[in-house]
C-alpha cells in the first residue's frame, strides 16, 4: 500500500506569556539557535519529505525570516499567520493542508521530542485514525472539590504532550466547529465529534518550554545531559 502523505503543522503563534521574556518564547536560543528550529529538525530527521506548516504570530513573520537568514536555517517550510488561540492557529494551519493524508499537529515549543515517538505516532495513526503521545504522571494527583481537594489514583490519568496525529478528514472536519473552552489540545477537539483517541508512549524529555526554569532543563537537554 502507499504510504499516505505526512503533513505536520507546527504551532507557534503563542505570545509566552508565562516565559516573560522579552522575545516570544519559541525564538528564545537554546544551545545557539531559536527553539522553534530544533523542533522543526527533529520532524525533517524523522522524515525528509514531510511537509511543514509553521505557525507563527502575524507580526512575527518578519522576525522570523529574519532568524532564519541570520542561523542559515534551510530546512523548507511554510508559514502561516496564527490565531488569538492555539485553536485558532491549528485551524490557521488546516488551511494550508491541501489533499488527504496523515497531519500531526506539534508545539513549537518542544523541541525534544524523539524521532521514534513521532514515528510511533504517525504509525499508530496509520492504524486507528488518530494518534496522542502522553506520559504517566510521576506526582500523586489530587481534585479540587468544593470542599477543598481528594486524592484520585493517578494510574487512571496520563499527562498529554504533541505529536497528535491525525488522518486529514478526521481533522478538518473536528476544526469545522466553534471552539470550546475544554479544548486544549487536538485531542480534545477531535473525541468531541465522537471520535475515539489512541494513545501512544511518550517521553519525559518532551517537555513544553513554558516558563522560566524550563529553560535551563532545555539546555542541559541540548548539551546532551
Ligand atoms: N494563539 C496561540 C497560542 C499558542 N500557540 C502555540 O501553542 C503551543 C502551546 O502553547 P503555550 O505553551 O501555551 O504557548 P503560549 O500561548 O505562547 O504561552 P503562554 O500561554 O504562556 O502565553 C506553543 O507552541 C504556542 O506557540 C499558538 O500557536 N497560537
Ligand atoms: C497541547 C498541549 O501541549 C498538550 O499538553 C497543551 O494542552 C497546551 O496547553 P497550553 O496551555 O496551550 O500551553
Amino acid at each position: 500500500m502507499a504510504q499516505l502523505p505526512e503533513y505536520a503543522i507546527i504551532v507557534a503563534g503563542g505570545t509566552g506569556a508565562r516565559m516573560q521574556h522579552d522575545l516570544p518564547k519559541q525564538f528564545i536560543e537554546v544551545a545557539g539557535k531559536p527553539i522553534l528550529m530544533h523542533t522543526i529538525e527533529r520532524f525533517y530527521k524523522y522524515n525528509p519529505a514531510i511537509r511543514l506548516i509553521v505557525v507563527l504570530p502575524q507580526e512575527q513573520l518578519t522576525t522570523w525570516r529574519e532568524l532564519c537568514r541570520k542561523h542559515n536555517f534551510k530546512l523548507f517550510h511554510m508559514t502561516v499567520a496564527g490565531g488569538t488561540t492555539r485553536f485558532g492557529s491549528v485551524k490557521n494551519g488546516l488551511g494550508a493542508v491541501m489533499g488527504d493524508g496523515l497531519i500531526a499537529v506539534h508545539d513549537g515549543v518542544r523541541p525534544f521530542v524523539e524521532v521514534e515517538t513521532i514515528q510511533a505516532a504517525y504509525v499508530a495513526a496509520t492504524k486507528y485514525g488518530s494518534a496522542v503521545v502522553a506520559v504517566s504522571p510521576k506526582d500523586s494527583i489530587r481534585e479540587l472539590t468544593e470542599e477543598g481537594s481528594r486524592a484520585v489514583p493517578r494510574t487512571k490519568y496520563k499527562l498529554v504532550q504533541t505529536p497528535q496525529v491525525f488522518q486529514a478528514s478526521i481533522l478538518r472536519k473536528a476544526y469545522e466547529q466553534p471552539e470550546q473552552e475544554y479544548f486544549t489540545d487536538d485531542a480534545s477537539v477531535v473525541e468531541s465529534i465522537g471520535e475515539s483517541i489512541t494513545l501512544v508512549e511518550g517521553s519525559y524529555r518532551n517537555i513544553k518550554i513554558t516558563t522560566p526554569e524550563d529553560l535551563i532543563l532545555a539546555e542541559s537537554f541540548a548539551s546532551g545531559n
